[in-house]
């Protein structure tokens, strides 16, 4: 595709693709889009951040991730339809112009560019990282166990060969530890927004214990509302709480180290569907779950503004 208007939204795209449309659309909008390279992967892929800025200096921000799990495709896909989204909204969406005018958002759309790559080439339902593990012969990190937040506690895997390995060491994947060293360097990041697939949940911390965040009645009001507004465009049924209480005990994982960084709004999106076509979701429902899901992030991005 020539530029992002001709990109076509409705088809899921190789990585090549995509770092070419993050190229095109920070060309086509140099005053708001430019582009950050946080690290790069173990097989020494960029790790690419959009940062959509109206100015300032180190603004209260927003980061929302896709793609951390390679093989949850819809993710990755909205990612991408989120950027040109913000591109179009700002200045004509009053509720959006006033949260950049104010406020920085950071967008990474391919976490693990490397299992994406091998989702692509090798296996459709790959999930981890691709850095072999000394002493197996099985490969890759789960990079939502890996975070220093109950690592090692239940509801995480010792063994190299599971799918949700914790890696031998908390931030021990690249991936893990250029968002680490970001969101420690930038201190001014006040929602971190992580979104996965499938099931349709708004998850909040913590995963890794079931005691309650002392912020649980503010996360849970505010996931009951962004759920309410998803649900208003085409009816699409999310459950929402904690990560313990709404899907199962998962340790190491990423939002409850950034909620354990002192950013009060992190919360995990599950996306569509609820197992039906599970990972594999037709390319026709992107565009339908990337405008759904906006809406549930614009309430959290407007209550993280004006809170
Ligand atoms: N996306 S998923 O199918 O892998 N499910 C997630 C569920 C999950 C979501 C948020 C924190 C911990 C765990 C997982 O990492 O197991
Ligand atoms: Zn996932």
């Amino acid at each position: 595709p020539k530029n992002t208007d001709s990109f076509n939204y409705s088809r899921y795209h190789k990585l090549s693709e995509i770092y070419s449309f993050q190229d095109m659309l920070v060309a086509e909008n140099p005053n708001l889009v430019s582009k950050i390279v946080i690290g790069q992967s173990y097989e020494a892929r960029p790790l690419s951040v959009l940062k959509f800025s109206t100015g300032g200096t180190n603004r209260r921000a927003i980061w929302i991730d896709t793609g951390i799990h390679a093989r949850e495709w819809i993710t990755q896909a909205s990612g991408i339809w989120f950027a040109k989204k913000i591109v179009k909204d700002y200045g004509s969406d009053p509720a959006l112009t006033d949260i950049l005018n104010n406020m920085d958002i950071f967008l990474e759309t391919v976490t693990n560019p490397d299992g994406y790559d091998y989702t692509q080439n090798s296996n459709r339902m790959w999930r981890k990282t691709r850095k072999p593990n000394p002493g197996s012969s099985c490969v890759g990190v789960d990079p939502n166990r890996n975070w220093d937040s109950g690592f090692g506690e239940p509801g995480a895997s010792s063994n190299p060969c599971s799918e949700t390995y914790r890696g031998p060491s908390a931030h021990s994947e690249s991936e893990v530890k250029a968002i680490v060293d970001f969101v420690v360097a930038h201190k001014n990041i006040k929602a971190f927004v992580t979104i996965h697939s499938y099931s349709q949940m708004l998850l909040y911390p913590f995963g890794y214990t079931s005691a309650p965040s002392k912020d649980e009645a503010e996360l849970h009001s505010l996931a009951q509302k962004a759920i309410t507004d998803l649900a208003s465009l085409y009816g699409t049924r999310y459950t929402y709480g904690s990560i313990i209480d709404t899907i199962y005990q998962a340790s190491g994982n990423t939002v409850d180290w950034t909620y354990e960084q002192g950013i009060k709004y992190s919360y995990t999106f599950e996306l569509r569907d609820t197992g039906f076509h599970g990972f594999l979701l037709p390319a026709k429902q992107i565009v339908p779950t990337a405008e759904e899901t906006w809406l549930a992030l614009m309430a959290i991005m407007s209550h993280t503004f004006k809170n």
